[in-house]
């Protein structure tokens, strides 16, 4: 709670130095979303081992999104040709135990995963724990199994993610391979992914220092992501938890987005709803305070996410950060002002060998700034942040050459 009024009375100061520079705008309307973390019974906190606190997650909400129209609303977002022609496999809900490439079985599992033996876990997520497998085939997977503790309410959230990432394919999302539901168990497979998440990366708990070059390239397959959910998915599809331990990286250092248990779908092309009405969920520190503020939901709400997450690439640093002092805490007030006072250079994560060229990282600032704005009007859309780092990192490797 603390740390939500820090981040959020914080982003209040940012509102006003950028109001007086006429530069990008970057608003957060602090006290509003302050009111809102105090009073909406509609959320609450929890703390994670990890000291990231996130917002509950509520499977009894899952499918039940209502709509209305926003007065505050930002142009709604283009159908995709894509979106136009629904594809007669998904026009409804699919099966579940069909879902996904593989066809496997429960004692299958049981087998590859030498009965759940903790020796195959990679990874514990709130909901349940993650194990690596390896298919007859020879190709490795990640199998996340419900925990048992609150089962019915886990279950309803895999399956949901299930649901969704079944709807998608893209290089830069990890892939949905099967979904099991049998008994006591419910279980979600998809590709391995073998290289971590980033924050392992820029935390230095994986091989080496994330190069600038990479740091790019890793926002740039992470926009594109967001790009293909928001306007390219056969229905349009909003994260809602794009945070740093939700970027897996492959051994050649390409990302893909995880974790959908939080994704929605958004508004459709032929509607004229400009956003969904949905309880709040996320990462604190990277939730958009309009949806805080509102309950309602745009896929701006990610490029909010971004924003923050971009400057998590760049500096290093978490979006909030507990162990500083109360001026440095929310990393995004802090790194404004640092900004604004002209310490550029000084913001770039210390860990980080390369000198990069002044103008490009000014640019990468205001381009994050800009996707952290306090109005979705203000931000862009997630495709154009892609090009907009495209043509950056093609700036920055002709500086290098
Ligand atoms: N497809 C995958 N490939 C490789 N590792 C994975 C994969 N999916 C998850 N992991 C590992 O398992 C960990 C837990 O993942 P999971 O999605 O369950 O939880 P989380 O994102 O850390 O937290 P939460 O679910 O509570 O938001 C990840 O941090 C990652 O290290």
């Amino acid at each position: 709670m603390v740390d939500a009024n820090n981040q959020l009375s914080g982003n209040k100061g940012i509102h006003r130095t950028l109001l007086n520079r006429k530069n990008v705008a970057v608003v957060v309307p602090g006290m509003l979303a302050l009111c809102c973390v105090i009073l909406c019974p509609c959320f609450y906190w929890k703390r994670k081992e990890t000291t990231t606190v996130v917002l509950a997650k509520d499977p009894d909400s899952v499918g039940s999104l209502t709509t209305r129209k926003s007065k505050s609303a930002t142009k709604k977002t283009p159908g995709s040709p894509l979106r136009e022609k629904p594809n007669p496999r998904f026009s409804s809900p699919p099966r579940l135990t069909k879902v996904g490439s593989i066809h496997i079985n429960l004692d299958q599992v049981v087998k590859i995963t030498r009965n759940f033996s903790p020796s195959m876990v990679i990874g514990e997520g709130e909901f349940g724990t993650v194990y690596k497998a390896q298919l007859e085939d020879g190709r490795f997977i990640a199998i996340k199994r419900a925990n048992k503790e609150h089962f019915e309410r886990v279950k309803a959230l895999l399956s949901s993610e299930a649901d969704l990432l079944a709807k998608i394919d893209h290089r830069c999302l990890v892939k949905l391979l099967g979904y099991l539901d049998e008994g006591s168990e419910c279980l979600i497979m998809t590709e391995y992914i073998s290289n971590g998440t980033l924050r392992e990366h820029l935390d230095g708990i994986r091989n080496g220092i994330l190069e600038f070059k990479n740091r790019l390239e890793i926002a740039i397959d992470v926009a594109h992501g967001l790009t293909y959910l928001h306007i390219y998915s056969e229905k349009q599809i909003i994260h809602r938890d794009v945070n740093s331990s939700n970027i897996l990286l492959t051994d050649s250092m390409r990302a893909k987005v995880a974790d959908f248990g939080f994704a929605t779908l958004g508004t459709t092309s032929d509607s004229d709803k400009s956003h969904v009405s949905t309880k709040v969920k996320g990462t604190l520190g990277y939730i958009d305070p309009v949806y805080m503020k509102t309950l309602q939901l745009t896929t701006k709400s990610d490029v909010y996410s971004f924003g923050i997450l971009l400057l998590e690439i760049i500096t290093g640093r978490r979006p909030l950060e507990q162990n500083k002092s109360d001026h440095e805490r929310v990393t995004l007030r802090w790194l404004f002002k640092k900004f604004d006072e002209g310490n550029v250079e000084e913001l770039v994560d210390p860990m980080m060998k390369e000198v990069v060229d002044r103008e490009i990282l000014v640019r990468i600032f205001i381009l994050a700034f800009q996707c952290a704005a306090p109005e979705w009007s203000e931000r862009p859309d997630m495709k154009i942040v892609g090009e907009q780092l495209w043509a950056i990192r093609m700036d920055y490797l002709n500086t290098v050459k």
